[in-house]
């Protein structure tokens, strides 16, 4: 039986479910695009080959093997994208909530079971379907969970707005010993310098004490501003529109000293060194093209 814990991002981490790019579908129609990010590649034709990606998620697989963290990877469904193993459900405490994820990506769910199964099936819920909740919005940082979340009336209108304020309220019902603080993120269906797709799109803590941050995928102000406090200002690693595009907030702590991040980071992986934090590098550019990362393709299940 896996023991679930997760509190935090940074935490020595154990055991985790890393996504997989076999059999991913090829290229999508335009119209079955659900980012911007991957529709600019298609119009391209830059569209990443399964083949490139499958190697740079094994490269990923070599850290955590030479780290000693217990991987699983999804069952694989014939001709469907399940890279981003982030986002179908995640880990508070000791209980596994399955998320309410895009109808687009409900069966990635399903491919999991081998895992579930060896859950304490009490330690696993799901929130009412209405409740809409990705784990790439979902941070639990001590006392705290923070939660990406689209507020505005035209939620329906958006693709990448994929948790709500109802999602929100569960999280608080079912932690309420732990504060909840959500943050409205920028959204745009055409243009990815100008969509936080999840809230790990713009913000990331890392170490023991930092945070990586871009102001522009926040639609307040004022909710930026409380992390840039809660963090300290000397702490925060502000990334630019390019920057958050390449997606340098979704990068992967193992330890609260060791990070997973892409060979092509080099201010980032330069400020990480400075602070003391070992950087491993992979290559990612091609995963990247999805809209997604090291984040979003990894699902802690244990850390210390
Ligand atoms: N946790 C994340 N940021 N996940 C990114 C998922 C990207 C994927 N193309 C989607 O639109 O669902």
């Amino acid at each position: 039986m896996i023991k679930l814990n997760v509190t935090d991002e940074t935490a020595r981490l154990r055991a985790v479910i890393l996504g997989t790019a076999l059999s991913n579908g090829g290229v999508p129609k335009l119209e079955d695009a659900y980012d911007p990010k991957s529709l600019l590649h298609i119009k391209e034709n830059t569209y990443p080959k399964e083949e490139d990606m499958v190697e740079e998620m094994n490269a990923v697989e070599e850290v955590f093997n030479k780290y000693g963290i217990q991987v699983f990877r999804p069952k694989l469904i014939n001709d469907y994208n399940q890279i981003f193993a982030r986002d179908i459900g995640f880990v508070i405490e000791d209980t596994f909530i399955k998320a309410n994820i895009l109808p687009d990506r409900e069966q990635e769910i399903e491919a999991i079971e081998h895992v579930l199964t060896q859950i304490d099936e009490d330690k696993i819920i799901r929130f009412p379907e209405e409740a809409h909740i990705e784990g790439g919005d979902v941070m639990p940082h001590g006392d705290y969970i923070f939660v990406g979340v689209y507020r505005g009336p035209d939620y329906a209108d958006y693709i990448i707005a994929r948790t709500n304020m109802l999602a929100v309220e569960a999280l608080q019902n079912q932690f309420p010993d732990k504060k909840v603080v959500s943050f409205n993120l920028r959204k745009s269906n055409t243009n990815p310098y100008e969509n936080a797709l999840h809230l790990d799109c713009c913000f990331q803590p890392v170490g023991e004490k930092y945070a990586i941050l871009h102001k522009n995928g926040f639609l307040e102000e004022e909710e930026y501003q409380w992390l840039v406090d809660f963090f300290g200002a000397e702490n925060v690693f502000e990334i630019s529109s390019e920057e958050m595009f390449h997606m340098n907030s979704n990068i992967f702590s193992i330890a609260p000293d060791v990070v997973v991040s892409e060979k092509n980071f080099t201010r980032l992986n330069t400020w990480l060194r400075s602070k003391g934090i070992t950087v491993e590098e992979v290559p990612y550019a091609e995963i990247s093209k999805q809209e997604g990362l090291l984040r979003c393709s990894t699902l802690p299940l244990v850390r210390e």
